[in-house]
């Protein structure tokens, strides 16, 4: 393998310090491993809850990267959702310095980076005091960044912070770098609201971020390079994109569990994957929508349902498909039977679409999900959206039924079309990961610059 040139007797030390969340450590994980694959001589300090220790520490990882734990001084991951400015909170006041006690604790070699998510406020700040440069890892959309580091220039044309109303939904921000026209309602509700209280909690992070040493990306630069390039251009140190930071390393597995025996025998594209991340869930009158809607299209699935897997299974006795509580998310994506994701737009899920040329339904929930959502449907044309028009009514299982059997129809010329576009991105993904692609060559320039000796 082509591996960068190393210093002589430099190792590298990474601390990585992820959000605790799912769509932050996986994408953390799967960086640290890329890293060192490239890199023979670095290793790298893992540090998560001790609750998260508990999920994922048995996992299979590799032999150079170990696992540090803070105290669970938050709320646990299976309650953080009933209150999650209180999780951000805790997450502020409670972590950094039992963070700080742990660096104490590395000695051997000292820390040389400290990678970490852009939402763990503190980071920055420890790294500066203790001379150790900082890089932040920006779990969502480049384009979402640039919303959210804009407030001002919202604030300008009157939309932030602001009431809802019909007439401003239908405005169109057409004025943030890197973010095409997009219609007030197809943004994250910062201006107004939850999301505004979530905004006002993360704003200092967006503050924060020009003094951190590095930016990295998780995605690809062709799926979003004008706002990538106005990063590149705001930040007077180096801004990467890694590639999609997705498990395609692992889909060579060779282990048949039931949901992908059932999916070898299902006909090619014909069935709909359908996940609702592992946050935030619906409510029951509206699940109970999507279930008759889904049901009655008569569309074979595969349904991740977290948490209500009995009830779920209970409710769709006798369709046409089967419904687990957890399952490998990109296999499943990249199985030949698999035509269509029904997703709640999370950015890893986002990209796993991509990546497996799968097309999308969108059903976005909650904050960076629904700019996520409008980019698929709008600036990548690779979905159709489930959500109604109007924020405050859901979708009736009328609509869902005829959407659903609309969406697996891969004869249609609208279908044809969305395939056709979604395997372009799909190629481009893979290039990027490819031995030549632009995610080496990155993930070697940011060695590069955290190994050379100052
Ligand atoms: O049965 C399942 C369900 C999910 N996953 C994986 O879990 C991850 C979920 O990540 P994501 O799609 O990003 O969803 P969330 O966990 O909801 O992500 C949170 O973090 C993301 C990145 O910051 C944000 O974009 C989201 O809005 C936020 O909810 C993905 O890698 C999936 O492949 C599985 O492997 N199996």
């Amino acid at each position: 393998m082509d591996l960068i040139k190393q210093q002589p007797f430099r190792t590298c030390h990474v601390v990585a310090m992820p959000w605790p969340g799912r769509g932050h450590i996986n994408p953390m994980t799967n960086f640290c491993k890329r890293l060192l694959l490239r890199d023979p001589n670095l290793i790298v300090t893992f540090v998560l809850t001790e609750e998260w220790l508990g999920f994922i520490g048995s996992d299979p990882k590799p032999d150079r990267i170990s696992f540090a734990t803070l105290p669970n001084l938050i709320p646990s991951e299976l309650v953080r959702a009933n209150d999650f400015t209180g999780f951000i909170d805790a997450i502020y006041t409670k972590l950094e310095k039992p963070f700080e006690m742990l660096l104490d604790s590395l000695s051997s070699p000292p820390p040389t980076v400290i990678i970490s998510d852009t939402f763990v406020v503190w980071a920055v700040r420890v790294g500066t005091r203790r001379n150790i440069p900082v890089a932040s890892f920006w779990t969502e959309s480049a384009t979402i960044l640039s919303l959210f580091v804009h407030s001002d220039l919202l604030a300008a044309h009157g939309h932030f912070p602001t009431e809802p109303s019909e007439s401003k939904e239908d405005e169109v921000v057409d004025y943030i770098p890197g973010l095409s026209p997009t219609r007030l309602r197809d943004l994250p509700e910062i201006y107004h609201g939850f999301s505004h209280e979530v905004f006002n909690k993360f704003k200092p992070c967006f503050d924060e971020l020009s003094k951190a040493k590095y930016l990295l990306f998780p995605s690809a630069y062709e799926l979003e390079p004008k706002a990538v390039d106005f990063f590149t251009s705001k930040f007077d140190f180096p801004v990467y994109t890694t590639g999609p930071l997705i498990p395609f390393d692992e889909l060579s597995d060779v282990s048949e569990p039931e949901y992908i025996k059932w999916l070898d025998g299902q006909p090619e594209s014909s069935v709909l994957y359908i996940s609702q991340g592992s946050f935030l869930s619906v409510s029951e009158a509206e699940m109970e929508e999507i279930v008759g809607g889904v049901r009655e299209s008569g569309v074979p699935f595969l349904w991740v349902a977290r948490g209500g897997e009995l009830k779920m299974k209970k409710a769709l006795e006798g369709s046409a498909g089967v419904v687990v509580s957890w399952c490998d998310q990109l296999r499943v994506l990249c199985h030949a039977a698999v035509g269509g994701f029904w997703t709640h737009c999370g950015f890893n899920s986002t990209l796993e679409g991509i990546y497996s040329g799968v097309p999308m339904l969108t059903f976005p929930l909650f904050w960076d999900q629904f700019l996520n959502a409008k980019m698929i449907v709008e600036d990548w044309r690779v979905g159709m959206s489930v959500k109604s028009n109007k924020k405050t009514e859901f979708v009736k299982r009328e609509e869902i039924k005829e959407l659903v059997k609309r969406f697996m129809d891969g004869e249609s010329e609208e279908g044809k079309e969305m395939r056709r576009r979604v395997c372009d991105l799909s190629e481009i993904c893979h290039g990027s990961v490819s031995k030549t692609g632009s995610s080496d060559v990155n993930i070697d320039s940011f060695l590069k610059d955290i190994t050379k000796i100052v």
